[in-house]
């Protein structure tokens, strides 16, 4: 009975909250409270027991946080190692609030399963209502929900404390949490786990930062010269251009406070240099190692705080594993953390310096014009003009006159003095030819002997005019397939394909966040940031039309949204409604529970050369994992003029 009676107050409590009625619940509590129920139209009369995702769901969402999670296994142990006599069990959950990993007592299996406390629950605000991963999805703060903080009674005999873990580009990554059964009616009493919970994230979110960035340079930063060596406060990491290019999230807070902007607000503090934030520049982080005593290692941030500083210089790669790479500055600019990429921009900076003609290969809107403009920009014709020709937007009767020129009366309605083509303008920079897969068969030979002689014969003229071409191609066909099938001639896709280069689709990268918050800049007057429930959003879609989607969906949502933060009503319909990630792949995904998409495996295999190990690493599974996914996909290696591509089975 007396059971009923706490129930039935606590559920008249939420409801006087969620109408607005002063109460002494913490502030952040009786916000979500009201939240549930405006929001979420959650009925605090309705008591449901926690969600469990069916099995294959859970599996792609622990195989999308698989990285992180290998990252951080060493961290969890030894978090849950202190506090299981205690009686807490262990979370983590990604963004959406799915628990991908789990450690509890296995003799309470029963009853934690039955309390949500288990791998699959889905702890999100508007499945669960207020509770510790939920509440701490929305705020993106550390937070303890204990016991009837919790908006549905269900949990109320449970008490949560979580903290969330940020990726390296400053977007919401997972949350960690650790929950009691029973607990002591006093909330202080966890103040203890939520501190606990907290240098946990700390350390994991350090861990991540300097496995992802091993070639960078890495600044670590301490209040404390003692502490510096072993458990610096944050970090950034700073590429050879002295750009931010990651950061942990109490960095992200350092270096916002710096700006006098939000922590939120990550755009602006990635690709910004650490010397408008410390009184370093990149050339000096050599003064910040450790043959100077720490004491000696202080530096001081724009507005006066004064931090002790470890510079760790990049790792080189084991002598005679790999040549150094370097990203060119204008490759790098492409992307914020996303391995695929960067191994695409290391490729791309070499292939640069060469006079190889390149041909990029890509879905459409994944950015093929923006990284042959890079390319340009990185080669040593970039003092040259870069010419970009759509080869389907031409029309046909014109592209002969447009790409080659025409001499002075050639026909008529010409120009008196003739008139300059485009292949000539690009002479000494580079021809973009985009779209060439829809190049007419005519003209195919007339640019096959342009390309060959190096010259061109502008239209009515006698006399040949000398060029000096480097050659950028791009389309969104299988150009093996038009050759095939007649459609393009051999010798020109020879000509065009002296090596390769393919750009993942937006769905198979890591910094959708980044991008979004870097389309905003370019679109709004003002800063405006991505609430939490938004990015999870944008980065469930799928992105058919890749970067081209995603700047249509920033400026919509720009449109629509009058404050300083998007939040998922101001996203367009098919993004807000669109199948989910998740669930697209779970249709793809075998018995073994492994999805695979063939582009995506195949962009990484081609990205890496199919070495298996590099892209293992890119993917963030194992080797063995890779093999299946090939298997799956039906991909073999098939050697072509230094070209790989996907056989069918
Ligand atoms: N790294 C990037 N940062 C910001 N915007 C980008 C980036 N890459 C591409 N975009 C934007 O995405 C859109 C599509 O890019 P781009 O034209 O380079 O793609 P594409 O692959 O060449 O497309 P298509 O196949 O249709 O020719 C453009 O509006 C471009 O401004």
């Amino acid at each position: 009975m007396a059971v009923v009676n706490q129930v039935n107050d606590h559920i008249k409590e939420v409801q006087s909250v969620a109408e607005g009625i002063a109460s002494a619940r913490d502030t952040v509590i009786a916000q979500s409270w009201q939240r549930c129920v405006s929001d979420y139209q959650l009925d605090p009369l309705i008591l449901q027991e926690a969600y469990i995702v069916p099995h294959a769901e859970l599996k792609l969402h622990q195989e999308r946080l698989d990285k992180l999670l290998r990252t951080a296994r060493y961290g969890l142990d030894e978090l849950y190692r202190q506090i299981a006599q205690h009686g807490y069990v262990l979370l983590l959950t990604d963004a959406e609030g799915v628990t991908v990993d789990y450690q509890g007592d296995a003799s309470l299996t029963w009853e934690l399963q039955k309390s949500g406390l288990y791998l699959g629950a889905e702890w999100s605000e508007q499945r669960a209502g207020t509770c510790g991963v939920g509440s701490c999805i929305y705020t993106g703060e550390a937070i303890t929900v204990h016991q009837t903080d919790h908006f549905d009674a269900t949990h109320a005999p449970l008490s949560c404390t979580a903290a969330p873990i940020y990726d390296v580009d400053g977007s919401l990554a997972a949350v960690l949490d650790i929950s009691a059964l029973k607990s002591p009616e006093l909330k202080a009493s966890q103040a203890l786990a939520l501190s606990l919970v907290q240098s946990c994230t700390r350390r994991i979110e350090m861990a991540a930062l300097m496995n992802t960035f091993r070639r960078e340079w890495i600044v670590r930063l301490s209040q404390s010269p003692a502490f510096l060596d072993v458990d610096p406060e944050c970090a950034v990491a700073v590429n050879s251009g002295g750009e931010i290019i990651g950061m942990t999230h109490s960095a992200q807070r350092l270096l916002a406070r710096v700006k006098g902007s939000h922590w939120q607000h990550t755009s602006a503090l990635l690709g910004s240099k650490i010397s408008e934030y410390f009184d370093i520049e990149i050339n000096e982080l050599p003064t910040l190692s450790r043959a100077l005593p720490s004491e000696e290692r202080l530096i001081s941030t724009c507005t006066g705080e004064l931090w002790f500083a470890h510079a760790l210089a990049p790792q080189q790669p084991p002598i005679g594993h790999h040549k150094r790479r370097i990203v060119s500055e204008s490759l790098a600019k492409l992307y914020c953390g996303d391995a695929a990429m960067g191994v695409l921009a290391q490729k791309a900076s070499q292939l640069a310096m060469s006079p190889l003609p390149l041909l990029l290969q890509g879905e459409t809107g994944c950015g093929k014009e923006y990284l042959a403009r890079a390319v340009h920009e990185t080669s040593p014709q970039r003092k040259g003009h870069f010419v970009a020709i759509n080869c389907a937007a031409i029309p046909e009767s014109l592209i002969e006159s447009e790409l080659f020129g025409y001499a002075e009366g050639a026909f008529t309605g010409a120009r008196g003095k003739g008139k300059k083509g485009l292949i000539e303008r690009a002479s000494g920079g580079t021809l973009f030819l985009d779209e060439i897969g829809d190049m007419p068969l005519a003209l195919q030979a007339r640019l096959l002997r342009v390309l060959a002689e190096n010259e061109v014969l502008p239209v009515g003229a006698t006399k040949a005019i000398p060029v000096t071409l480097r050659v950028l191609a791009a389309t969104h066909q299988d150009l093996t397939q038009l050759v095939k099938s007649g459609r393009f001639r051999e010798d020109l896709f020879y000509r065009i394909s002296g090596a390769r280069l393919s750009i993942p689709p937006l769905r198979a990268r890591d910094d959708i966040v980044w991008l979004s918050t870097k389309l905003i800049e370019k679109s709004a007057p003002k800063p405006v940031m991505i609430s939490n429930s938004a990015q999870s959003m944008l980065l469930r879609h799928l992105w058919p039309g890749n970067i081209r989607e995603l700047d249509n969906a920033v400026r919509f949502a720009l449109a629509f949204c009058s404050g300083s933060e998007i939040f998922p009503e101001h996203l367009p319909e098919d993004v807000r409604q669109g199948g989910s990630k998740a669930s697209a792949m779970a249709g793809k995904t075998n018995s073994t529970g492994i999805g695979c998409h063939e582009d995506d495996i195949l962009t990484v295999l081609q990205a890496c050369e199919w070495n298996i190990s590099e892209s293992a690493r890119v993917l963030g599974v194992d080797r063995s994992t890779v093999h299946r996914r090939i298997k799956k996909a039906g991909l073999s290696r098939h050697y072509t003029n230094q070209t790989y591509e996907s056989v069918p089975k």
